[in-house]
């Protein structure tokens, strides 16, 4: 690809979700997650525990420090003069302090990769509205930014998950009754309904889901797969995406299989919902069904994904057409926190606080 000389962006934000790191930053960072959500406070203690077993150490931070250094890495390769920033919705460093500090470091413009490669409100929308909040906390002088698009369908996306699914495979030997599962964060069916541009028919998030698995399973050789969810949270009448991954355990179990392969695509890396929910529950539960168990990488640790991130960066200045495996949209990319349209993700109605 061309050089990109004049660059139109003095800087890239690394926008993520947050996460407590020390056992007294747990029940705020959780407050900040779920004020005004309508999550019940029993599930809010269960959650509370996961963290705590980890020490309230979340590793979401460490592994975005990390990833951000993989891309300073392959940014300064490429001769690419753009300093990464790192802020978060729902713990410090806080996007607002962080695009404080970015105005006061002179920057004008700069462009946003968020932590999600969906579409959806938790996965796209809320990021916008982060970025508004920000702006508007920081005021006159705020910077201008640009979010980078949704990469679900990207090549090193998939190939980067489809590694992880042969090398599980050959982990758990060839002769034996295999079963491929795709696991992503469960949202209430009436975001899943709100996903996508008014008039589309909703369903964007679980349809590019569906897809990012059917991308990966087809590099990875596998035939047959099952997609199903994790993580859901919220009171118990409301109706979340399921089945979810530990009772589909039991279900794959009574079909025969003896041994599953668990590929967490709705995620980029390793933090508590896959330490905790994959690695420890659903190990745990089969376990005692007897199931062998192979957990694939998320591609936060792959070399790939600074790749990844760069090369969009680079997508997005030179104009090139979009790398993507799917006839989904390009979706994602707005300024200043525009919605991709008006109301498309619309975020859930929620109960009054
Ligand atoms: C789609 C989606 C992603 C993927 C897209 C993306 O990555 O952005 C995601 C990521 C994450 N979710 C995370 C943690 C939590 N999510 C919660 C609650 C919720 N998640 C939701 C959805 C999603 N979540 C929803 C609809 C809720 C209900 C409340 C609400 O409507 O907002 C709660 C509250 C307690 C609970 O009920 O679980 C916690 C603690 C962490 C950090 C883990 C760490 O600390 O390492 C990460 C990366
Ligand atoms: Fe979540």
């Amino acid at each position: 690809m061309d050089t990109v000389s004049e660059l139109p962006y003095d800087a890239v934000l690394w926008l993520s979700f947050g996460g407590p790191e020390g056992p007294d930053e747990v029940m705020p960072f959780l407050e900040n997650v779920t004020r005004g959500r309508g999550v019940p406070p029993e599930r809010l203690a269960e959650v509370a525990e996961h963290y705590h077993h980890f020490g309230g150490v979340s590793p979401i931070n460490r592994l975005n420090r990390d990833a951000i250094a993989a891309v300073r890495k392959e940014l300064a390769g490429q001769g690419l003069d753009l300093p990464v920033y790192f802020g978060n919705r729902n713990w410090r460093p806080l996007v607002e302090d962080t695009l404080a500090e970015m105005a006061a470091a002179g920057v004008r413009r700069a462009l946003v990769f968020p932590t999600s490669a969906y579409g959806g409100y938790s996965a796209c929308r809320q990021y916008d509205e982060d970025i508004v909040r920000a702006r508007i906390a920081v005021g006159k002088g705020a910077p201008e930014l640009t979010k980078l698009r949704q990469f679900f369908d990207h090549p090193l996306f998939v190939s980067a998950f489809a590694d992880g699914v042969r090398a599980a495979h050959a982990a758990l030997g060839s002769q034996r009754d295999v079963r491929t599962i795709f696991v992503a964060h469960s949202i209430p069916e009436s975001a899943d309904l709100a996903a996508g541009p008014p008039g589309s028919g909703g369903r964007r998030y679980s349809q590019q889901i569906a897809e990012a698995a059917r991308l990966v399973a087809a590099e990875a050789g596998v035939a047959d797969y099952d997609v199903v969810w994790q993580s859901r949270s919220g009171p118990p009448t409301v109706p979340w995406l399921e089945p979810d991954i530990v009772d589909h355990l039991d279900t794959v179990h009574e079909q025969g299989a003896d041994s599953v392969v668990v590929c967490p695509v709705g995620f980029v890396s390793d933090h508590l919902e896959v330490v905790w929910d994959l690695d420890n529950e659903a190990a745990e539960r089969a376990a005692e069904l007897g199931l062998g168990f192979a957990r694939v990488p998320t591609p936060n640790g792959d070399s790939r994904f600074a790749q990844l991130v760069v090369e969009l960066i680079r997508e997005h200045c030179t104009g090139a057409p979009p790398r993507a495996l799917s006839d989904f949209p390009t979706a994602g990319c707005t300024v200043n926190g525009a919605p991709c349209a008006i109301g498309c993700c619309e975020p859930p109605k929620r109960r009054a606080p």
